[in-house]
């Protein structure tokens, strides 16, 4: 296969640490923490190219009828669907027609390009989609080693629409690895290939991320039925960071037009950043510090985040003087949070070597007894504060999403979880453990201090496996993912030959 013919790109899940609910404004951030869970899109020249001139066929192997296929109108410039289809999927397919509808602008040999027809082949970590049944179908225990053993990509035997998400945010990771996967094939942008790439690249000046950025985040407006926060995009492009929302009037323009006035030249005049200077998103690298891992659960009752953002929406607009009291001191800690990381991960540079060994000591204990390490001789008391510091600050971030539960009577921090949370704080190691993004029954994070070697052999992800596997208040099941820092990368289409 020609490197011409094929485009593979992944972009990584997230997790929003910080900053739910406030970073929908844009006076306030959010830290939102990338996972090694992601999506992976090949685009590939098609072969069959006589009978199927200008085709698109899309395919998401892990899914029953998971094939859409279209073709692409290339006088009227509109992807139209095959009658065939026997399902609708609007997030592909309004992210394909507004790309095309882009790269038939920019890309200089479009027509010979889309002329053979493309397939798009489309895939998420097992960590997207819940696992419990597919444990269950193997007689296998909730814990880490069970959940590595199911083979990467597998089926979720069952249609799109009935699948159990974790809140990885799979239809942001999708539209984003989408998205550039088809400005790649039709050579609009060329993306870092990994991990290394990208820390040698200026991200925030990048004039092919800033402008995937932007195509991704109206496509994902546009298929969500309405602009949200944003972060999850940001987070599928960028990776970790944190996140200030862009000005939503600048999508809402693009949606107050009609079909017709909607062409190619007037979508690149809003999203191409080079044309149009108002993008103002704000992305400030940022990540949980060398020697800590975050974990994440899965719990099996799950919540309706546009739901719950609508009761919280509707008590702030009711209570202006209370919500800005409790969005002010919400903000406060959570500001607190994510410079403590940035210190932390300051520290390890500036004081590596007493950094690490105090990593090492404390890693064994809980943290209501690391007091007691105050003056062992590999431990720092400045890092030991800086750490103290960051877990009562956690603390009170909790609190007072617990307060904002109990005023809109939304459960953010549930009963239930609080107990499971507490319950996590208490073994060996665990920095933080909280509701990741807008809360609820979903998912639960926890940040646990393992030290120099990284693996599911500390102490601290031993306890919780333990704890998670025995816990009877909520069924609880372990994820592959932990954190990983980069955002968009090309993939090596070897490494995904048996897929296509
Ligand atoms: N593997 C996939 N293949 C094709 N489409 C997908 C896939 N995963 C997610 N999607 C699209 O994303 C939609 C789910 O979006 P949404 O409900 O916003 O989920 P999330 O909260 O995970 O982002 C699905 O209905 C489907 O259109
Ligand atoms: C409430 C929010 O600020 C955060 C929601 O974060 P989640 O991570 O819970 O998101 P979903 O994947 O959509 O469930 C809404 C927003 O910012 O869009």
């Amino acid at each position: 296969m020609s490197n011409h013919d094929v485009y593979a790109v992944s972009a990584p899940g997230k997790v929003l640490i910080t900053g739910g609910y406030l970073v929908l404004d844009q006076q306030y951030t959010g830290f939102v923490q990338a996972t090694s869970s992601r999506f992976v899109c090949i685009i590939l020249k098609n072969n069959n190219t006589t009978i199927d001139k200008y085709s698109v066929k899309v395919i998401s192997p892990q899914f029953i009828q998971g094939q859409w296929n279209y073709h692409w109108n290339i006088e009227s410039k509109e992807l139209t669907e095959d009658e065939t289809n026997t399902s609708k999927n609007y997030y592909i397919q309004c992210t394909i027609q507004n790309t095309l509808l882009i790269a038939s602008k920019l890309c200089s040999d479009f027509k010979t390009l889309i002329e053979t027809g493309i397939k798009v082949v489309i895939m998420g970590h097992n960590d997207f989609y819940s696992q419990r049944e597919q444990l269950d179908k193997m007689n296998l225990p909730k814990n880490f080693k069970s959940i590595h053993s199911i083979p990467n990509f597998c089926s979720a035997n069952c249609l799109i629409k009935d699948v159990n998400k974790t809140g990885l945010g799979s239809s942001a990771a999708m539209i984003t690895a989408l998205v550039s996967s088809l400005l790649g094939y039709f050579k609009i942008i060329d993306i870092p290939s990994n991990e290394q790439d990208y820390e040698k690249i200026d991200t925030k000046n990048d004039y092919c991320l800033n402008f995937l950025h932007n195509v991704a985040q109206y496509c994902h407006c546009l298929a969500q039925g309405k602009v949200g926060s944003g972060f999850d995009v940001s987070a599928a492009v960028w990776g970790s960071h944190v996140y200030r929302r862009f000005n939503p009037a600048i999508i809402n323009d693009l949606y107050k037009l009609d079909k017709k006035e909607l062409t190619a030249e007037k979508l690149i005049s809003v999203l191409d950043p080079k044309i149009n200077p108002n993008w103002d998103a704000t992305v400030k690298p940022c990540h949980i510090p060398p020697g800590f891992t975050m974990r994440l659960a899965d719990i099996a009752t799950g919540s309706s985040t546009p739901k719950m953002v609508s009761k919280v929406n509707a008590w702030k607009k009711a209570n202006p003087e209370e919500a800005a009291e409790l969005w002010n001191s919400l903000s406060t800690y959570n500001n607190k949070v994510n410079i403590l990381f940035e210190e932390l991960t300051k520290k390890c540079q500036s004081d590596s070597e007493t950094y690490w060994s105090t990593l090492e000591t404390l890693k064994n204990y809980s943290v209501d007894q690391w007091k007691e390490y105050e003056n062992n001789t590999n431990v720092s008391k400045d890092i030991l504060d800086l750490l103290l510091e960051l877990y009562n600050d956690f603390l009170q971030v909790r609190s007072c999403l617990r307060v904002l539960s109990q005023k809109t009577e939304t459960p953010i921090e549930p009963e239930s979880q609080t107990h499971l949370l507490d319950a996590c704080m208490k073994c060996p190691g665990i920095l933080m453990a909280g509701v990741p993004g807008a809360g609820g029954y979903d998912a639960i994070f926890c940040i646990i201090m393992e030290g120099k070697k990284s693996g599911e052999d500390c102490k601290g992800i031993i306890a919780l496996e333990k704890l998670w596997q025995n816990w009877e208040e909520s069924s609880v099941c372990p994820l592959c993912a932990c954190q990983s820092n980069f955002g968009i990368s090309k993939e090596d289409i070897n490494n995904y030959l048996e897929y296509i």
